[in-house]
């Protein structure tokens, strides 16, 4: 059976259940994140990102999303430190956002909806792939950062200008040496709690570090990654939005902070 999924009325969250009965598992993402009820925890450790700049490969519309691909054969762009045990190498980044400015994020912080958010997938190198990560309950590592309406980010810029290449859906071209540490807020402090893929498959194997300070982007910026489609060539034509899924029940987890 073909498990397609989107973010429609017949084929969005709400029905992912149907093809996907983990989407009402123990421990589903994204969550809203009430800061006053997260607890410090001081054994935490910095994020350490270390991200090769000439790691970049290429850039591709997967119908769901655009993301940013990296080599990951070798041990070149890391996430160490932070929640983690051990060495996870960066994979790929993409973004979830809205139709219009008040919605977009996935995670959300005491209700409150960002116009856009960036996710960027690690996978521990204790499993031998990101495929066999994937099903591991420590498998994933993903970085979430916020974007908030303000002045026009020049780090996305050389991001926004690849989209006119990938369109629709199954487009990719080459993106190289793009160096996904521009991309980052200044402050590194987070909230991380134990999740999942917030797309099918929902596998329940993601770290999720979220970061507290947000990244600008501009309502122009903002119209590029609305220009998308969801639709491939010669297909209805359907723009690329509200690809997110809303916050799932906390069902008793606890999310922690790296900050007092
Ligand atoms: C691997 C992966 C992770 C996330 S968060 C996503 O949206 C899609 O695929
Ligand atoms: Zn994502």
């Amino acid at each position: 059976m073909s498990h397609s999924w989107g973010y429609g009325p017949s084929d969005g969250p709400e029905k992912w259940c149907d093809g996907f009965p983990v989407a009402n598992g123990p421990r589903q993402s994204p969550i809203d994140i009430i800061p006053g009820q997260t607890s410090y925890d001081s054994t935490l450790k910095p994020l350490k990102l270390n991200y090769d700049p000439s790691n970049s490969t290429d850039i591709l519309n997967n119908g769901h999303s655009f993301q940013v691909g990296f080599v990951d054969d070798v041990d070149s762009s890391t996430l160490t430190g932070g929640p983690i045990t051990g060495t996870y190498r960066l994979k790929q980044f993409h973004f979830h956002w809205g139709a219009c400015d008040d919605k977009g994020s996935e995670h959300t912080v005491n209700g409150i909806k960002f116009p856009c958010e960036l996710h960027l997938v690690h996978w521990n190198t204790k499993y031998p792939s990101f495929g066999e990560a994937a099903s591991e309950p420590d498998g994933l590592a993903v970085v979430g950062v916020f974007l908030k309406i303000g002045a026009a980010n020049p780090r996305l810029q050389k991001v926004l200008d690849a989209l006119g290449a990938i369109k629709s859906k199954g487009k990719q071209t080459t993106f190289s040496n793009f160096d996904a540490k521009t991309l980052l807020p200044c402050s590194l402090d987070y909230w991380t709690y134990d999740g999942s893929l917030t797309t099918p498959p929902l596998l329940e194997s993601v770290t999720w570090i979220v970061l507290k300070e947000p990244i600008s982007v501009s309502p122009t910026q903002m119209g590029k990654f609305r220009s998308l489609m969801f639709s491939g060539d010669g297909e209805a034509p359907c723009c690329m939005q509200d690809n997110y899924r809303p916050p799932q029940p906390l069902k008793g987890r606890k999310v922690r902070r790296s900050f007092k």
